[in-house]
C-alpha cells in the first residue's frame, strides 16, 4: 500500500485580487514522481515556495512525513528533509564541486563553519558528498572550479548539493530550463534513477520529460487543481486537453 508522504490540502494564496493558489489539494506518495503542469502564471512556483516555506499560505494544511509545516520555517522544514533546487542559483562559483557539496552538508548538518578545518576534508562530510557525486556521474569532476563546469554540469551539481543533505523529498523548479537537448536527456536518465529512492514534485515546462518521468500529474490552471492522473489520464482527459495540452497532445 503506498503512503502519502505529502499531503497538501485546500491551500490558499492570495497576491491582491488574484487567487494564486485555488484551495488546492494533492499528495505525493513515498517514491513518486509527481508532476505540476500549467500554462504560464498557473501558480506552479508559488506552490513550490508555499511548500518550503519562503512564502506563506494564506489558508489550508501540509502535512509533511506526519507533521504540520504550514507555518514552519524554511530550515525546520529542511530539516524534515524537504530539498528544493534549481531557479535557484545557489553555487559558490570559486569553490570546487567537492567543496560546494561539503558546505551544503555541513549547512545542513548545522555545524558552525571550521574554519581550522576545511569540509572538503572533513571524512563525515567528504564522504556523503563523494556518494551523491557518484549517483550523479560527476566524481571524475570533484576538483573542478564551478565556473568551468558546462552549464549542464552546474545543473547536475545544483541537484547533487539538494540530494546531499540526505532530503525524503525533492522539490524540483524547471530543471530542464534552458539545457540543451543532450544535457536534458541526461538529467531525465539521472533522474529516473533517482526514483523511488526520493520522491519528487517536479514542475517542468518540457512534456517529453514529464510524460516519461511522471508517475502522476497534476494540472494546474488558474491556482486551481483541474485533473491529477497517470500520464495516460491525463493524455486523455478532454478538459486537460482543451486548457493546456493542445489537440495534438
Ligand atoms: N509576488 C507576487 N506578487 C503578485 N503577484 C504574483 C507574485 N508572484 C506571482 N504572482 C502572480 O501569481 C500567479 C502565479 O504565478 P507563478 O509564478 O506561481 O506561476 P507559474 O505557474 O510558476 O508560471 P511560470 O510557468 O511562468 O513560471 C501569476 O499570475 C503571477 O503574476
Amino acid at each position: 500500500m503506498s503512503t502519502d508522504l505529502l499531503i497538501i490540502e485546500n491551500m490558499v494564496k492570495r497576491y491582491g485580487g488574484l487567487l494564486a493558489t485555488d484551495t488546492l489539494s494533492l499528495t505525493v506518495r513515498q517514491g513518486e514522481l509527481h508532476a505540476i503542469i500549467g500554462p504560464n502564471g498557473a501558480g506552479k512556483t508559488t506552490l513550490i515556495k508555499q511548500l518550503t516555506g519562503e512564502i506563506q499560505s494564506d489558508a489550508g494544511s501540509v502535512t509533511f512525513a506526519g507533521r504540520q509545516i504550514r507555518r514552519m520555517s524554511e530550515p525546520a522544514r529542511s530539516h524534515l528533509g524537504l530539498a528544493r533546487s534549481f531557479q535557484i542559483t545557489s553555487l559558490f562559483q570559486n569553490f570546487s564541486v567537492l567543496e560546494n557539496i561539503t558546505l551544503a552538508v555541513q549547512a545542513h548538518q548545522g555545524h558552525s563553519f571550521r574554519f581550522w578545518r576545511p569540509a572538503n576534508k572533513t571524512p563525515s562530510l567528504v564522504e556523503p558528498a563523494l556518494k551523491t557525486l557518484r549517483q550523479m556521474g560527476l566524481e571524475n569532476k570533484k576538483d573542478t572550479i564551478v565556473s568551468a563546469l558546462s552549464h549542464g554540469e552546474q545543473r547536475q551539481l545544483e541537484l547533487a548539493v539538494a540530494l546531499a543533505t540526505n532530503p525524503k523529498m525533492l522539490l524540483l523548479d524547471e530543471p530542464m530550463a534552458g539545457m540543451s537537448v543532450e544535457d536534458s536527456a541526461n538529467l531525465v536518465t539521472i533522474l529516473k534513477s533517482l526514483k523511488e529512492q526520493y520522491s519528487i514534485l517536479l514542475i517542468e515546462h518540457d512534456m517529453d520529460a514529464v510524460f516519461s518521468l511522471a508517475d502522476r500529474i497534476t494540472v494546474l490552471v488558474y491556482g486551481k487543481a483541474i485533473a491529477t492522473g497517470t500520464p495516460e489520464e491525463i493524455r486523455q482527459n478532454p478538459e486537460v486537453r482543451q486548457a493546456y495540452l493542445g489537440e495534438d497532445a
